[in-house]
């Protein structure tokens, strides 16, 4: 296998890219840069004119390093390393800003400041420096019109690193850069035209420290598969196969599984149809009947190759009816009068009753009181109270649902008395976490969150008791309290879900959507999978076909960028569940596609997230691999990831291509499975990036996959860094 690393120019509309690696001598060296020549570069404002005295400074055997050039503005920085006893040491670093005159208050000199801070505080004793080989470094900025904006953080965590990072603000076409070197000393290879024939590979690692982005060409033989498999669900091998990557669905989809889907063949036609996750709810059925719903969706994962994740969502301490005995629903008429009660019925209930789950119920309502079925499907005003029997006259007609949630209200307000004082997690709710557990389900959905304490509660309680404690939690967002504590909840879950039949029974209901709105912004900046849950296509559970409103609905939380949309009743007992299903997922294909065509790009500014200067790192490679894809419209982005922390920064970008995420653990597969844009695979893989890249390129390849020519970024959490590849 023979590599040959190439240098590119990269042309896109009005700018150029000069990447060039240029390999080190051993001793130690400073590149001394001609004054009249680094003039005529600056009075240059055509940069082809300027290639000479670059390509001069680039064959200087004392340079090794990647230049990159925007228009009139570039900066770069030179390493000298020394190798001792077989270790390479940074011996001192030599930064070069070449800035234009771009008559906007001399920034330059502040990006000059700002690097020789930078280097003043993290070159001098950099660990890194005497355990890794050297990575390229390049600080540049592509100023276009604006003057520089570099930000402080990258910068210095560039620097730091020893890698390049662009900091521009201009949209169209700014870049993070940098690669560990040195796989192949004292070769030199001349600048040659980028062509998308050519490869692109980014990675990455936060562990180790070598971090950076990197644009190289590889051609290569990667020679034949090396014997080891790649697990990936036939359902998108064949989308890939047929359609390419540009076909694939980003937004996943989560069905809800009951009586209607509960049968293998069912759960086969859900997983063909693009389910990605099964949802079980714990409000209904037994928990043998759950099992026999797991134990069918892990025979189907393990016979056929998918990788559909188990939710399980817990009951949660709602005051809800009991079931309908056994009928799938009853019609309240208008003027009847029911009677709800907290009684426990041995032998048959009379006709027009209905049970409450919860004891204090009626206590807590008075006459005069409304009492809403899910939210006002149906309504009552209590006339009467008899010890645990409360007397309710309907005044809206409906259908009564086996189980459905009731909220009560007094003077337009909803009662939060002892009934809000109930705990998020039941005694029951606990029996079926300790279920989930045992079952090794992959996500719990936790009811009716009030506060970020519960959930880092159930969490140590998981981590304690699961075999990898790798459950991930997601708390549900369906009441006043989850609104008002939305981010220390959303902060301290794994994921969230606008539950939103709850939610519309707690809040009016025009101030639903501006709730979605927020709950999805908030998870996609805190970098948590969000999921659109409830009535998104209500009117299927009877008939085949949505209504219009329900398509705008369902294109609207497409249009959210939410990481995923649920059915509930639609999937559970409805008539229609693959129908359902494909409604979800011809929409999103169709929104996902008018999105990229359009070239619509992300206003959303995405805070810094990360926790630790290595997780800055992560941060700062995704954000910048998921820009460079865009840019250069490559076609797919891969990430290597252990534990799929990076796959899910890049799924927060949300970039145009799809996201390959290639992982060795089969349960971070199917996590990954509810999160935007993420294609989940598992693979054996090293801590060796161009084995892995070349490995997957094979296999992809030989299972038509992928094709030579295709355009591909790759970063990975074991090495960060990132590269940019033609498959060969
Ligand atoms: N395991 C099950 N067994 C029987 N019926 C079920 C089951 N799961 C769901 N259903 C039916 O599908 C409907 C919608 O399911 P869903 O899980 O959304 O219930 P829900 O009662 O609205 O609870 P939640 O508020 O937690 O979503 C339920 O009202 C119930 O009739
Ligand atoms: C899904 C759910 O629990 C709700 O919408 O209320």
């Amino acid at each position: 296998m023979d590599k040959i690393r190439q240098t590119h120019i990269i042309d896109a509309p009005k700018s150029y890219m000069v990447i060039e690696e240029i390999f080190p001598s051993n001793e130690e060296y400073l590149p001394k840069v001609d004054k009249d020549e680094m003039d005529l570069i600056k009075n240059n404002k055509e940069l082809e004119s300027s290639y000479p005295i670059i390509m001069k400074w680039l064959h200087n055997p004392r340079t090794r390093n990647f230049i990159i050039i925007r228009e009139n503005n570039f900066t770069l920085t030179f390493s000298c390393w020394r190798q001792i006893m077989g270790l390479n040491h940074l011996i001192s670093t030599y930064f070069l800003t070449i800035g234009f005159d771009d008559g906007k208050n001399g920034k330059d000199e502040e990006i000059q400041k700002l690097v020789a801070e930078k280097r003043r505080r993290h070159y001098p004793c950099h660990p890194r420096c005497l355990r890794h080989p050297p990575a390229a470094c390049v600080y540049f900025n592509f100023a276009q019109q604006q003057p520089p904006t570099p930000n402080l953080e990258s910068t210095s965590m560039a620097h730091s690193l020893n890698f390049f990072l662009s900091t521009s603000t201009s949209p169209e076409f700014t870049h993070s850069c940098s690669k560990p070197m040195l796989q192949n000393p004292h070769r030199f290879v001349s600048l040659t035209k980028f062509s998308r024939k050519s490869v692109v590979l980014v990675s990455a690692s936060a562990d180790n420290g070598l971090g950076g982005l990197g644009l190289s060409a590889v051609t290569a033989d990667y020679g034949s598969d090396n014997g080891s498999t790649i697990e990936v669900d036939a359902v998108t091998e064949a989308e890939l196969k047929e359609n390419g990557f540009r076909s694939t669905r980003r937004t996943k989809l989560v069905c809800t599984i009951g009586p209607a889907t509960c049968g293998f063949e069912q759960l086969e036609a859900l997983a063909v149809g693009g389910m990605n996750v099964a949802r079980i709810n714990m409000c209904h059925g037994t928990r043998d009947w759950h099992k026999a719903v797991i134990q069918k969706v892990r025979r189907l994962n393990e016979e056929k190759g998918y990788a559909v994740a188990i939710m399980m969502d817990t009951e949660g301490s709602e005051i809800h009816m009991g079931d309908l005995g056994g009928a799938s629903s009853a019609k309240a008429e208008d003027g009847e009068v029911w009677t709800f009660s907290v009684r426990a019925y041995e032998a048959l209930r009379p006709e027009r009753c209905i049970t409450v789950n919860y004891d204090g119920f009626a206590e807590d309502v008075r006459v005069g009181d409304e009492l809403l079925v899910d939210g006002g499907m149906v309504r009552f005003e209590v006339i009467e109270k008899i010890g645990p029997d409360v007397k309710c006259l309907c005044t809206d007609p409906g259908l009564l649902l086996p189980r459905a949630n009731l909220t009560f209200w007094r003077d337009g307000s909803l009662v939060r008395e002892r009934n809000a004082m109930l705990p998020t997690i039941s005694s029951k709710d606990w029996l079926d976490i300790d279920f989930g557990i045992a079952q090794g389900v992959d996500f719990i959905a936790v009811s009716f969150v009030k506060s970020a304490e519960v959930i880092n509660h159930l969490k140590s309680y998981i981590k304690a008791r699961s075999r990898d404690g790798v459950i991930a939690v997601i708390s549900k967002i369906e009441s006043i309290d989850s609104l008002k504590n939305l981010e220390e909840i959303i902060q301290a879950s794994d994921g969230a879900m606008v539950a939103r039949g709850d939610l519309g029974a707690q809040i009016p209901l025009e101030q639903v959507p501006l709730a979605q709105q927020k709950i999805v912004e908030v998870c996609r900046q805190l970098n948590k999978p969000v999921i659109v849950a409830s009535q998104l296509l209500e009117s299927m559970i009877e008939y085949p076909t949505p209504t219009r409103a329900e398509v705008a609905d369902v294109s609207e939380a497409v249009r959210q960028r939410a990481d995923a949309l649920m059915l509930s009743g639609e999937s559970a007992m409805g008539q229609f569940p693959d129908k359902a299903l494909t409604v979800l997922r011809s929409v999103s294909l169709r929104i996902e596609k008018w999105w990229r065509e359009e070239k619509r790009h992300e206003v959303m500014d995405l805070p810094d997230i990360a926790s630790s200067f290595s997780d800055s790192i992560s941060e700062e490679i995704c954000n910048s691999a998921a820009k460079m894809a865009n840019n250069l419209e490559v076609d797919a982005l891969f990430v290597y990831t252990k534990n799929g922390h990076m796959a899910s920064l890049l799924s927060r970008s949300r970039p145009d291509c799809p996201i390959f995420a290639f992982t060795t653990d089969t349960l971070v597969r199917r996590r990954l499975n509810l999160q935007w844009g993420l294609i989940p695979f598992r693979l054996d893989f090293s801590d060796d990036m161009e084995t892995n890249v070349n490995k997957t390129f094979s296999l992809l390849k030989a299972r038509g996959m992928i094709k030579s020519g295709d355009l591909v970024i790759a970063v990975s959490d074991m090495l960060q860094s990132i590269q940019v590849m033609n498959v060969p």
